[in-house]
């Protein structure tokens, strides 16, 4: 997707800046970036950069400690935490399903909502069948499922109240390379087929690539660069990626 010169950004990331709440320091330093709808961001850098500090900012986990976050123009301060994270949504890398059955976890928000029975029923199993997760797995808890498994729930459980914006932190770390490239494809097609805007944290660089139209690259808290995928010299990325882990190795 194209940047139009008319339209407005759906979330707009101004001079944005995280303190450390233990010890000292600055988790984020003057963050900005624009985002339009539709538009699939892959956000990479070593560990250790900011990745998930960002993604938590953006729905309110945590608070900026200077700077601005506008989602379609209103300052996100002044949206109740509880109505925000129904447009913006967040699936952490540790999901919880919080001692529901996987069906219960996925019907959840939509029962919230006020939906009925029958179109519940039917988002359910639309989004099990779209992500692959197995029909018997319904009556699973979180103890009977695998971290990638209780992933794939909790992305479900997002996906189906159809939030404006998904932030997912590593969705495909705990998976195998099938599935993984599976979810990828699907999280590649969900932003044309219902508008959804996808921010994504992933360490494995070709997923990033796959997924992304945009890429938004931190390094110690700072943005190093916000560009289209296309333009990425990804060859040179992974080179820088690979000689700061050895050089982090070197040091431990
Ligand atoms: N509230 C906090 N106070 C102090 N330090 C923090 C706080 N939250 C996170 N950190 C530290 O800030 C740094 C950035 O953390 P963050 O989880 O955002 O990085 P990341 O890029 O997502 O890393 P990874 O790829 O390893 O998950 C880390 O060194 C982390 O330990």
């Amino acid at each position: 997707m194209s940047a139009s010169p008319n339209k407005i950004p759906q979330l707009q990331v101004s001079q944005v800046s995280l303190a450390a709440t233990v010890g000292m320091g600055v988790l984020l330093q003057d963050i900005s970036f624009e985002v339009l709808a539709g538009e699939r961001v892959a956000i990479v850098g070593p560990s250790g950069a900011g990745k998930t500090s960002l993604l938590r900012l953006l729905n309110r986990l945590n608070e900026a400690s200077s700077g601005k976050i506008l989602l379609e123009n209103q300052d996100i301060r002044q949206i109740p935490p509880t109505q925000l994270r129904q447009q913006v949504t967040l699936v952490l890398q540790e999901a919880k399903l919080l001692g529901m059955t996987v069906q219960e976890t996925i019907s959840y928000p939509l029962l919230l909502r006020g939906f009925p029975t029958t179109q519940i029923k039917e988002r359910l199993i639309y989004w099990l069948e779209r992500l692959h997760i197995p029909e018997d797995w319904q009556n699973r808890t979180e103890i009977q499922l695998s971290a990638g498994q209780r992933q794939l729930v909790a992305i479900a459980r997002a996906l189906v109240i159809q939030p404006k914006i998904l932030l997912l932190d590593e969705p495909t770390s705990a998976l195998d390379s099938g599935r993984a490239s599976y979810l990828i494809q699907l999280l590649t097609q969900i932003p044309q087929e219902f508008g959804t805007t996808i921010l994504m944290v992933n360490h494995q660089l070709e997923l990033a690539q796959q997924f992304s139209t945009k890429v938004l690259h931190l390094q110690q808290g700072k943005l190093v660069e916000f560009t289209p995928g296309e333009k990425l010299d990804w060859k040179q990325l992974r080179q820088t990626f690979i000689d700061l882990e050895r050089r982090e190795a070197e040091e431990w």
